[in-house]
């Protein structure tokens, strides 16, 4: 399995967004190192999903950038996704790594080390870690984990700790010295005036 990228661009679908014009611009800049995560609102069709899955494989392919699909496990089989990500509302993670199969990348988020290890025996390949910081993205989070909650939950597992939730530019070097591998993102591209910028700006900081 190639190593995963550090930067995750999770897809903002919300009315009025663009999310293929701000993966058009994240991909030249952050190519290989880049994970998208299609993840469509609850409304979204199925059918619809598979659309954008579809064309998301595809701009990402040239540049050797990782497709992974929330939730819809069927939809990330479909498109030939490179993975998929679940949490707790979705299949349980051994059963995630049943459908789709021992070389996918699976990611199931983690909020505290028992969790984290848990989803490191039933097949995570990395976690998704947060919140981080307090974020206007998504409703019904628990309060934010900070740092430290990253700390907790790198120091317990060996696989990549991807935080998110609240990150930004200013937030990544605490991130990353609290353990994490990379960090995934919704508002900061997707808000970004100059997401090609925004985007270089991050694999800076990621990479630095
Ligand atoms: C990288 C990453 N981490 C956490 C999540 C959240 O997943 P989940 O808890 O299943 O919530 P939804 O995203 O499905 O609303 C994620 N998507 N990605
Ligand atoms: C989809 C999602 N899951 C989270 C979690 O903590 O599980 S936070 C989040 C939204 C992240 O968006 P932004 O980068 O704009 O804060
Ligand atoms: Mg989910």
């Amino acid at each position: 399995m190639p190593s995963l990228g550090r930067l995750h661009l999770i897809t903002d679908t919300r009315p009025g967004c663009d999310p293929l014009a701000v993966l058009r611009a994240a991909l030249p800049v952050a190519r290989a190192e880049l994970v998208v995560q299609v993840r469509v609102t609850d409304g979204t069709t199925d059918r619809q999903a598979y659309d954008l899955a579809r064309r998301v494989r595809a701009l990402c392919a040239p540049y050797g950038a990782t497709c992974l699909v929330n939730d819809r496990l069927h939809v990330a089989l479909a498109v030939h996704a490179d993975g998929g990500h679940v949490g707790a509302d979705d299949l349980p993670v051994a059963a995630a790594r049943r459908v789709l199969g021992v070389d996918a990348v699976l990611g199931a988020t983690a909020r505290e080390p028992g969790a984290a290890g848990r989803a490191v025996a039933a097949g995570a390949s990395y976690l998704g870690v947060g919140p981080c910081h307090r974020t206007t993205t998504k409703a019904g989070l628990p309060d934010p984990i900070g740092p430290a909650g990253i700390r907790a939950v790198a120091e317990a597992v060996a696989v990549p700790v991807i935080a998110i939730g609240g990150v930004t530019v200013a937030t990544v070097p605490a991130l990353r010295a609290a353990g994490a591998y990379g960090v995934a993102v919704v508002g900061a591209l997707s808000t970004a005036a100059d997401p090609g910028r925004a985007t270089a700006e991050l694999i800076a900081a990621l990479t630095c």
